[in-house]
């Protein structure tokens, strides 16, 4: 970049420091919420919603909890305009839901709005006008006097066509492009709107300071906030709300940051659609609350129902990695992330504890919806043998010794590296009957007797298929693996010893079989194998035959 001079900030510190905000560390109460999914996120689609389909958003906003929702610009657009009067007919908002509805300064404009909100029980009318710099200087072409002028105007309108409605009717007001404001004057022109609207009680107003560019550090925009609050006349009386975008990638912290220096209020969208980058994203600010212990009293339950909705009715994508709700956001590929992932599961799961506090999942998965079955521990060559393990116990039911895991792990993450792909659970599944599981070959024991000799030996006689061809052969040993394994030793030419011996049952729908696993040393290596059968001794010679099969391939 060799263009810098070519830049310049845009933004306008307060007269006075405000940091009082920065003595806070997290938020700790939810705002009131306003979903502008349907207006700003709606605006900036590439193909804007039908009416059906913005109808179905709407009621999934009211089914997750938002009581506010801009509902549109009904002045734009025969679509939006049919939309507000569909959901007023049709008698679509419940009681405590209020819809909200966007206006220009304009007088037609403002009349269409009133007309569009006609019989609504509750509604906001949200006025707005430019204030910016930018905008004063290279859109309006209007002095300070001017553009107040534009502000009073629609105020006094609002004012003017509100006694004639007949619902009960919330104004707010949007000194837009306020990110690019002098402090002073914002403050200057919505206390002239706060002073035509006279908030009282009953009555509260709705100023909403807008980042409609971001275009500073989330502080600054905090500074910019906290100094509205301590400048607008009649502040018990006004609603702060902000609306941040997030052209700089920061307006969930512009959101968090306005929250503490005095916010009372939040638009946003849900996933961050909206204008460019997009509108800040609720989910996550709602969330972020969650996971602080914070009830955001927005319901992201079942988030993969939301998710699927949204993409069909916007055409937009949520972003795998979009917090809380992309597609890998859960995921754990790496072996120590699922190593810790696995053991702060059992350790959950032994302890019971009140609070969340896996490693690597800053939220339970479940709470948004989603499976620690697949969402989570994913297989790939960077994998290890924590996560494999973890996955074979909970699906499978299978509890290798930890030095079998070990095994299993490089076996796996070496077949993944090779075919350079992820590895489904099948996938893994199939890797570990084919390598361990009941192996027959080139040994198969096709029968085998044991007696109890005196010492406390074993004796074992064993018909067997070597190599395809049919022995017979016996040795003793102190336990009856030990003898097997004493007997195949001369047919085979090969000294084992058995190293390593674990069992439990494995627990099926109506049978319980037993599940062995065998670790042999041939020649200082280990060699695995897992025998599964109804009958515990049977199991076990299994699993020893599958590890010796695995010896004589070497
Ligand atoms: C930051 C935001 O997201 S703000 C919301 C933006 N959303 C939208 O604009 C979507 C819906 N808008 C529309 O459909 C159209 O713009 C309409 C129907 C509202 C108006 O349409 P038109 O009058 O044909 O066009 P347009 O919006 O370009 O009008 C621009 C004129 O309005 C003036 N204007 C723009 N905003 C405002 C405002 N908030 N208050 C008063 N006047 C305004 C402009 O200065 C310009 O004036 P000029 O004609 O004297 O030059
Ligand atoms: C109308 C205003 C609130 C707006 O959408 C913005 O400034 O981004």
């Amino acid at each position: 970049m060799k263009n810098a001079e070519k830049y310049a900030r845009g933004y306008y510190m307060p007269p006075k420091k405000c940091m009082k905000w920065a003595e806070k560390d997290y938020i700790d109460h939810a705002p009131i919420w306003c979903s502008v999914d349907l207006r700003d996120g709606n605006q900036a689609l590439i193909i804007p919603m039908s009416l059906e389909e913005k109808l179905e958003f709407f009621q999934k906003l009211v089914d997750i909890g938002f009581k506010e929702i801009e509902i549109g610009f009904p002045a734009a657009s025969e679509t939006e305009y049919e939309f507000c009067r569909t959901l007023i007919e049709k008698n679509l908002i419940p009681d405590d839901v209020t819809i909200q509805v966007l206006t220009q300064s304009r007088e037609h404009i403002i009349k269409k709005t009133f007309e569009a909100i006609d019989g609504a029980k509750h509604a906001v009318v949200h006025l707005y006008n430019s204030t910016s710099v930018a905008q004063r200087e290279q859109v309006f072409r209007k002095s300070k006097e001017e553009i107040i002028k534009i502000a009073t105007t629609g105020a006094e309108l609002c004012k003017e066509y509100k006694k004639k409605a007949n619902g009960h009717i919330t104004f707010e007001y949007s000194p837009e492009s306020f990110t690019g404001t002098e402090p002073e004057f914002a403050a200057e022109i919505c206390n002239a709107v706060i002073d035509i609207w006279e908030p009282d009680a009953d009555n509260k107003v709705i100023i909403n300071l807008p980042v409609t560019v971001e275009m500073s550090l989330p502080h600054v925009y905090a500074q910019q906030v906290e100094y509205m609050c301590e400048t607008l006349h009649n502040r018990e009386n006004v609603i702060i709300s902000l609306h941040p975008h997030n052209d700089r990638g920061t307006g969930i912290a512009d959101t968090e940051l306005g929250l503490l220096a005095g916010g009372d209020r939040v638009e946003g969208t849900c996933f961050g659609n909206g204008e460019r980058t997009g509108n800040v994203d609720v989910v996550t600010l709602a969330l972020n609350m969650y996971t602080h212990g914070v009830e955001p009293n927005l319901d992201f339950t079942d988030l993969p129902s939301l998710i699927e909705l949204y993409e069909r009715v916007t055409r937009m994508k949520v972003y795998d990695r979009q917090p809380y709700s992309g597609a890998l956001v859960y995921a754990a590929f790496s072996g120590s992330h699922q190593d810790a992932i696995a053991k702060g599961m059992k350790w959950r799961d032994e302890k019971h504890d009140q609070h969340w506090t896996c490693p690597y999942l800053p939220i339970d998965p479940h709470d948004v919806g989603r499976e620690y079955e697949g969402d989570v521990i994913r297989i790939n060559s960077q994998s290890g043998k924590g996560g494999i393990g973890f996955i074979m116990e909970q699906q499978y039911g299978y509890d290798m010794p930890k030095a079998m895991r070990e095994n299993f792990g490089y076996k796996v993450k070496d077949i993944s590296d090779k075919a350079h792909k992820e590895l489904s659970r099948s996938e893994v599944h199939q890797i570990f009957k084919d390598t361990y599981l009941n192996i027959t070959s080139p040994v198969d024991i096709v029968e085998a007797h044991y007696t109890q000799k005196a010492d406390e030996l074993i004796g074992a006689k064993v018909k067997a298929v070597i190599n395809g061809k049919e022995v017979e052969c016996s040795a003793d040993g102190n336990g009856r693996l030990d003898a097997v394994a004493n007997a195949l030793t001369t047919e085979i030419g090969m000294e084992i010893n058995v190293d390593t011996y674990t069992e439990h049952a494995l627990e099926r729908k109506t049978t319980s079989e037993a599940c062995s696993y065998v670790g042999i040393n041939v020649g200082g290596s280990i060699f695995w194998g897992v025998g599964r059968h109804s009958d515990i001794i049977v199991s076990s010679v299994k699993a020893l035959v599958s590890a010796i099969n695995n010896a004589m391939k070497k």
